[in-house]
């Protein structure tokens, strides 16, 4: 997946976040979205998943060389931030089988298979709403990760894991990544965007906002 920003901009009332934003994102390249908090990281990675409109300028999405209709993104998409909520009264293994069946795993993984890769085996049968906050966040990058999507949004990643929950994301967020892979990572935290070949500064954008 390659997605081109031209000349983005987004606005809410009178305050622009960010103005004439454009940025080739290359498939197969990981590329870091940075900003202070309020920057405007997370306005920006909802427009490039289609789901905010750009106030000015557009996106294209090209997939497998053609154009990709942005109607069509949200299924080429996983997408793992710290709004969206998970169906808390689902056990684990009701959750997988649920979800799975909109987002296939990749090929060769199975549910049982990343319930093992996320270290969350004890838990299969346990409601989500019984998680802790750690594990509620490796659900979701594990969920996102493993999606056999060609573009992956991971909004400040490490939100609520511990040191060894960061290694953990970061040994599988390699190993999830392909030729064709577009991974787009949102972060002010340079232990989890350090892997990354590209990166977009927000406040480049803010001048004269
Ligand atoms: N629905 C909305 N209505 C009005 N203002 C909004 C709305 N959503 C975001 N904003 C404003 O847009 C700015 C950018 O917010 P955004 O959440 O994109 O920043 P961020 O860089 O992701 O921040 P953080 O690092 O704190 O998550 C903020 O000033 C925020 O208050």
């Amino acid at each position: 997946m390659q997605i081109e920003a031209l000349g983005l901009g987004r606005r809410y009332g009178r305050q622009w976040i960010f103005r004439e934003l454009s940025h080739v994102f290359r498939p197969g390249t990981a590329t870091a979205v940075l900003g202070p908090n309020g920057a405007g990281k997370s306005t920006l990675l909802s427009i490039l998943a289609g789901q905010l409109l750009p106030t000015s300028g557009e996106v294209r999405y090209t997939l497998g060389g053609r154009a990709l209709p942005v109607a069509d993104v949200p299924r080429q998409l996983a997408y793992c931030a710290p709004y969206l909520e998970l169906p808390e009264d689902f056990t684990l293994l009701e959750l997988l089988a649920f979800h799975t069946r909109l987002k296939p795993l990749r090929p060769g993984l199975t549910a049982a298979g990343l319930v093992e890769l996320m270290y969350l085996t004890k838990a299969r049968h346990q409601p989500i709403r019984e998680f802790s906050s750690g594990m509620k966040q490796r659900l979701k990058l594990g969920l996102a990760l493993y999606a056999a999507t060609p573009l992956l949004l991971l909004d400040e990643p490490t939100t609520n894991l511990d040191a060894t929950g960061t290694a953990w994301y970061l040994e599988h967020v390699a190993r999830v990544r392909t030729a064709d892979r577009l991974v787009i990572v949102s972060s002010n935290v340079p232990a989890e965007y350090a892997f990354c070949e590209a990166q977009v500064r927000i406040t480049d954008y803010q001048r004269g906002a």
